[in-house]
């Protein structure tokens, strides 16, 4: 099994809304790589199971599911965002919905679900590098990377920055009700026995609660700049 092939990558882990998607999508436009969004990839096979009429209580089952997604990134340019076909089916906004992601987090809490994704998200290693943004790209996927950096940013801000993102695509949701979200999601993630979400040991943790996405973006490339002298 591939894991280390000297191409470097830069692993951002993180909370739900902690601003990983964001900031992995600049770094690499800003660095020329390629990336990797693994939550997609759990938010696909829970799409793809509900349209299949898979039970997502049936791990065997979902984990068949995510060993056959046929599932294709389109990206034109590096680290422009990239479409998302599902046999053949645009689903770039479907999968981003609150709905989809609460069942992404319930498949990806199977550990025959993860081992069905490894290889798949380890394949987008490819040069000039990689930015992978997950739950466990430092601490499982990616152990030997280069770059480590775990983002965190409190509940609360991360409950108003989804609340901003949703109203601006029109969508009219209670902060509260977001908020709830959020911390219920964290202690999934946090506690599921396989491959929880934490910081690599050699992980730089990163709270951007007070900083602006242009302020994180500096950080993180300073942070890369580091790893290299
Ligand atoms: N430092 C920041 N300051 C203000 N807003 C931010 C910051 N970082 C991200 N955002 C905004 O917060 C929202 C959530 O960010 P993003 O989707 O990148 O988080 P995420 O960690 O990838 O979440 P998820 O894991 O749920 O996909 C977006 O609208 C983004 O523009
Ligand atoms: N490496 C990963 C990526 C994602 N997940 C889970 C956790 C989330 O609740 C869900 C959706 O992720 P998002 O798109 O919000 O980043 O998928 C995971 O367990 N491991």
């Amino acid at each position: 099994m591939k894991v280390s092939s000297g191409i470097p990558v830069i692993t951002l882990d993180g909370p739900s809304g902690s601003g990983k998607g964001t900031i992995a999508q600049l770094t690499a436009q800003a660095l020329g790589w390629n990336i990797l969004d693994s939550g997609a990839l759990y938010r696909l096979t829970a799409l793809s199971a509900e349209r299949q009429g898979v039970d997502l209580a049936d791990e065997n089952a979902v984990a068949k599911v995510a060993e056959t997604l046929d599932v294709r990134f389109e990206a034109r340019t590096p680290g422009q965002p990239v479409s998302v076909i599902l046999m053949g089916d645009d689903v770039t906004l479907e999968i981003r919905t609150e709905t989809c992601g609460a069942m992404a987090s319930r498949v990806a809490a199977y550990p025959l679900v993860r081992a069905a994704l490894l290889q798949r998200q380890r394949d987008f290693q490819s040069a000039p590098g990689l930015v992978a943004d997950g739950r466990d790209m430092g601490t499982v996927v990616f152990p030997d990377a280069p770059c480590k950096i775990f983002m965190t940013a409190s509940a609360e801000v991360r409950a108003r920055r989804r609340y901003d993102q949703l109203k601006q695509q029109g969508e009219s949701v209670k902060i509260s009700h977001l908020l709830n979200e959020i911390k219920e999601r964290d202690e999934r993630d946090m506690n599921r026995s396989n491959a929880p979400l934490r910081p690599a040991d050699d992980a730089v943790v990163l709270d951007t609660s007070d900083f602006s996405v242009d302020e994180v973006l500096e950080k993180v490339l300073q942070i890369w700049s580091s790893r290299q002298s």
